[in-house]
């Protein structure tokens, strides 16, 4: 059972991070498909070198944008890896070799099933490796395709990009024997993709030819103008290779009439030699034959007005990691010894193959002819999987030169080329029974293995872009040099991966096939003007006059990596371009920058928030467990509150119903009480309607203490009145006294009542004032209480009159003392007339009783001389809070017998047991 994965080939778009598929394998033995991604942003692979070539030094090349129109380049674009399966031949069908190891699922899915017979089957069955793998491709060519259709999906674009000024690069990849040879070049009468591609490009080009050689490609990308002679020889050259490759169809025709030795010559390595009379197998089709692809290139409407093309070509091969030049004839065939070719850098660390021929071709038959003729001097061989084996890699440049004709000098204004790779095929070095095969199979398998390393590396770097980047080993091989800018910005670059079905070679072809996935997950970058290379490239020596020879020792110069002399406006306008580039790379890091603080914001933002919905909730909590603490604590306030003032309500009520009831006894009526007994049962009232009962009740209280007062006083002004009634009676007691004393009988008993009378208004006159005392201390207490309310001055006004009345009745006693005074003075000296006429004449009246009542005049006298002093004269209040100067009270009065004198007295004892309201009470009542 196969499973379908991701594909990754060719499918990226220039934004996507390549997330491509390596490899899967599959699950007919129940395993899950691993799959393998590589991430990272492929936003360009290459630095090295700029996308499009360098200048010439002989000519001032244009590379305004006016020549190139389009720009496809400015973009990353994932490499695109196709896929073709060649058919089966009968001859291997007959073998066996048709296991169905290799099937087409969809267009982009391929799935190998390992033979039974093989290396990767074993393996499975070990449990080291699956026996199924699938991968996936930018498009997969069953074996039916037609070379037709391989050209029109694949290759025709990239000839439009060629026109169009860009450099592209085809290569084939696979074992041998899968069909690579034929897929670029054709055979069987069909043409293959490069024989196409030389008649599309004559076909776009037609009436923009130029056809004068006088400029002509050297270097990596560059010009230098010829010189007559040099077009003489450069024509001599081309004529003498066509005629060649004429002579030597006649020749390929005489040998497959089967008569004539087979020529060869000589590799130039070790003696080897190359089987010339095999290469007869290309197809001496004719390409003008060739139908016209569908691409649409009108004239006039791809090119600039007045831009003609010179189309040069060149083939050379990589044959055991030694270079040599297809295009370079030798003066016959007899054996002898190939030159090898150099590969060398420009100044600008672009490697080029030295020395190496250039044909200037007008047409596609031309070319084609060309391509014959280097064909013939390829090494093949003839292996036991392929009788025509390519033994080398050979690769088959179209290069473009975008010329402005001139009436004076024409230029060139930009060069385009187009490389097509026939890479040998990858096969086991042991199935080789001749050691010159097993050789070449040796560097073949070393060349591929450096090419899949340079892969890898890139691969690697794209996707690891943080991390160091490895050494992409290009130097390791002659291939991957020469590929180098290929890889690296100079163009983009196509794979064919071709297939053999055979069962036989199902190990070397699921390796191809693993490799080619590695090259799946290569994203070509965009290639900027601005890169080191091109800045490089504009620092140039100006070209004058440069004659030949000049050209050649500056090319020359290259190699020995002399310094030039820079053109000063050429400076300038390399630092221009390094302007924009800073500025650019600038905006770039810019736009990072704010992609990065863009995500840091958002991710603190989070944070942040997190943060406080933490705390939100924390405080929410915090705020309830709070609210309940306080809610609990209010609660037991409250109740211990209810508790105290019901108490204190209590005991007031009781004291008051306690007055009351004395007051009612008094008048000798029944007591109600005032306030009903508390009832603790109610329904606690809420908290704003207690304070305002509780503001109520001692507003209701603060009255009850004014009305208490003003019944107090009414109380005192009626013992006053009392009190000035017996004054009264005593004042007529004592007339009666003096009208007695005045009476010699009578005198002595009149006397002593008298004395009795006064001695008793004392004592009451000294309680009154005691108990004025008290109220008035009561009475400030009072009045601090009442002070706001409208009864104060009431209350202050009924004290005034009472202080008044007071003083006059203070006034009265001391005018009533001067009299009993006088009455005493009288009193004593009747006292002595009377003891002198006693003595000087006894009578009756010197009786012991009158004696013992004299004793107690005279006691009373002595007690007269020290309380019959004359009161101060005070102000009421003042005289409320005497010194406390001991009173010698004749008869003092106990405390309970002060209490039992008068109801006044009780109303002021009941007021005293009261404790004295705490401080928060006390704010309670009058703090409002
Ligand atoms: N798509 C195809 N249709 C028909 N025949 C094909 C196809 N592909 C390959 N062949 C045939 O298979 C044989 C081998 O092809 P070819 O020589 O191109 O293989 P190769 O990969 O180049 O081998 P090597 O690497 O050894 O050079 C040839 O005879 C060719 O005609």
């Amino acid at each position: 059972m196969a499973l379908t994965l991701n594909s990754p080939s060719g499918v990226l778009s220039d934004e996507e991070e390549c997330g491509a598929v390596f490899e899967s394998t599959a699950a007919d033995i129940g395993g899950q498909t691993p799959t393998q991604h590589f991430g990272g942003p492929f936003s360009e692979i290459s630095v090295i070198s700029p996308a499009s070539c360098t200048q010439a030094p002989a000519r001032k090349v244009n590379r305004s944008s006016d020549v190139i129109k389009r720009s496809s380049d400015n973009r990353t674009e994932a490499m695109k890896v196709y896929a073709r399966v060649r058919p089966l031949t009968e001859t291997e069908k007959e073998r066996g070799e048709e296991q169905g190891c290799v099937s087409v699922q969809t267009d982009e899915s391929l799935l190998l099933r390992a033979p039974k017979d093989s290396h990767s089957m074993k393996s499975a069955e070990r449990g080291i490796t699956r026996s199924m793998h699938k991968f996936s491709f930018t498009k997969i060519f069953g074996p039916q395709s037609t070379q037709q259709d391989v050209y029109d999906q694949m290759m025709q674009e990239m000839v439009r990009d060629v026109l169009h000024g860009e450099n592209r690069l085809l290569y084939t990849y696979g074992v041998t024997n899968s069909g690579k040879t034929y897929t670029i070049q054709g055979g069987g009468g069909k043409a293959g993709l490069l024989p196409r591609a030389l008649m599309s490009v004559f076909l776009k080009l037609s009436g923009r030819l130029y056809s004068p050689m006088d400029l002509k490609p050297v270097l990596c990308q560059e010009v230098r103008q010829l010189t007559t002679s040099e077009i003489r020889a450069e024509e001599i050259r081309r004529d003498a290779l066509l005629k060649e490759e004429d002579g030597l169809n006649l020749q390929h025709s005489w040998l497959r009439g089967g008569g004539g030795p087979s020529s060869s010559w000589d590799s130039g390595v070790d003696g080897l030699f190359a089987a010339r009379h095999i290469a007869t197998q290309l197809e001496d089709f004719d390409v003008a034959s060739l139908e016209a692809d569908g691409l649409s290139l009108s004239s006039g409407e791809e090119f600039e007005e007045g831009v003609q093309v010179s189309v040069w070509v060149s083939f050379y091969e990589i044959y055991n990691e030694f270079l040599y030049d297809l295009l370079d004839v030798p003066p016959s065939f007899q054996q002898c010894k190939r030159a090898t070719l150099r590969l060398s850098d420009d100044k600008h660390g672009n490697p080029y193959v030295k020395d190496l021929t250039w044909i200037h071709v007008c047409s596609a038959d031309e070319a084609w002819r060309v391509l014959k003729a280097g064909r013939h001097n390829q090494s093949f061989a003839s292996t036991h999987l392929n009788h025509s084996s390519s033994r080398s890699h050979s690769i088959f440049t179209i290069r473009l030169l975008h010329i402005k004709p001139d009436a004076d000098q024409s230029h060139c204004s930009h060069i385009s080329e187009l490389l097509v790779c026939d890479l040998a095929g990858s096969e086991r070095c042991k199935d080789q029974q001749n050691g010159e095969r097993m050789k070449e199979a040796n560097n073949i398998n070393t060349s591929l293995l450096t090419l899949g390393r340079c892969i890898s590396a890139l691969r690697f770097n794209q996707a690891n872009r943080s991390r160091p980047p490895q050494v992409v080993p290009f130097r390791d091989s002659k291939l991957t040099r020469v590929l180098q800018g290929f890889f690296c910005g100079r163009g983009r670059s196509c794979m064919v991966v071709n297939v053999n079905p055979c069962a036989s070679t199902y190990d070397e072809t699921l390796q191809a096939l693993k490799f080619s996935a590695i090259a799946t997950q290569l994203v070509h970058g965009p290639s900027t003007k601005t890169r080191v290379a091109y800045i490089l490239s504009l620092l140039r020596e100006q070209p004058t006059q440069q004659n030949d020879s000049t050209l050649r020792e500056e090319e020359e110069s290259y190699e020995e990596g002399d310094i030039p002399m820079f053109d000063p406006e050429e400076l300038l306008r390399a630092i221009d371009v390094l302007k924009r580039e800073v500025l650019r790379q600038r905006q770039e890091k810019e736009a990072v920058e704010a992609a990065v603080r863009e995500q840091v914001w958002s991710e603190m933002m989070e944070v942040i928030n997190r943060m406080q919905d933490d705390f939100s909730e924390t405080l929410e909590t915090e705020r309830a467990l709070m609210e309940s603490r306080c809610e609990n604590k209010i609660n037991n306030l409250k109740t211990s509150l209810k508790k105290y003032y019901s108490r204190e309500i209590e005991e007031r009520d009781e004291q008051i119903r306690q007055l009351t009831a004395a007051l009612e006894k008094k008048k000798g009526l029944t007591p109600a009480p005032i306030f009903p007994p508390l009832d603790n049962t109610e329904a606690a009232p809420r908290r704003s309607q207690r304070v305002a009962s509780s503001h109520l009740r001692d507003m209701e209280h603060t009255q009850m203490e004014l009305n208490q007062c003003r019944m107090d006083l009414d109380q005192c002004q009626a013992e006053l009145d009392l009190k000035d009634k017996e004054l009264q009676l005593k004042i007529l007691e004592l007339k009666r006294y003096k009208e007695e004393v005045t009476l010699p009988g009578t005198t002595g008993a009149l006397t002593c009542t008298a004395d009795c009378k006064l001695e008793e208004s004392q004592r009451n006159l000294r309680q009154l004032r005691a108990d004025l005392q008290s109220l008035g201390v009561e009475l400030q207490s009072g009045e601090r209480a009442c002070c706001r309310n409208t009864d104060g001055a009431k209350l202050r006004q009924a004290l005034a009159t009472a202080d008044s009345t007071l003083a006059k009745q203070d006034q009265l006693l001391a005018e009533l003392y001067t009299s009993l005074q006088l009455v005493k003075g009288d009193l004593r000296r009747k006292a002595e007339s009377l003891r002198h006429f006693q003595s000087t004449d006894p009578s009756p009246l010197s009786t012991p009783s009158t004696l013992g009542s004299c004793k107690k005049r005279g006691c009373a006298a002595a007690v007269a001389c020290v309380e019959n002093q004359p009161p101060e004269k005070r102000p009421f209040f003042r005289s409320l809070f005497p010194p406390r100067t001991p009173v010698k009270m004749p008869r003092p009065l106990t405390r309970q017998r002060a209490q039992a004198v008068t109801p006044y007295a009780s109303v002021l004892r009941s007021r005293q047991p009261s404790p004295p309201p705490s401080p928060g009470l006390r704010r309670r009542r009058f703090n409002y």
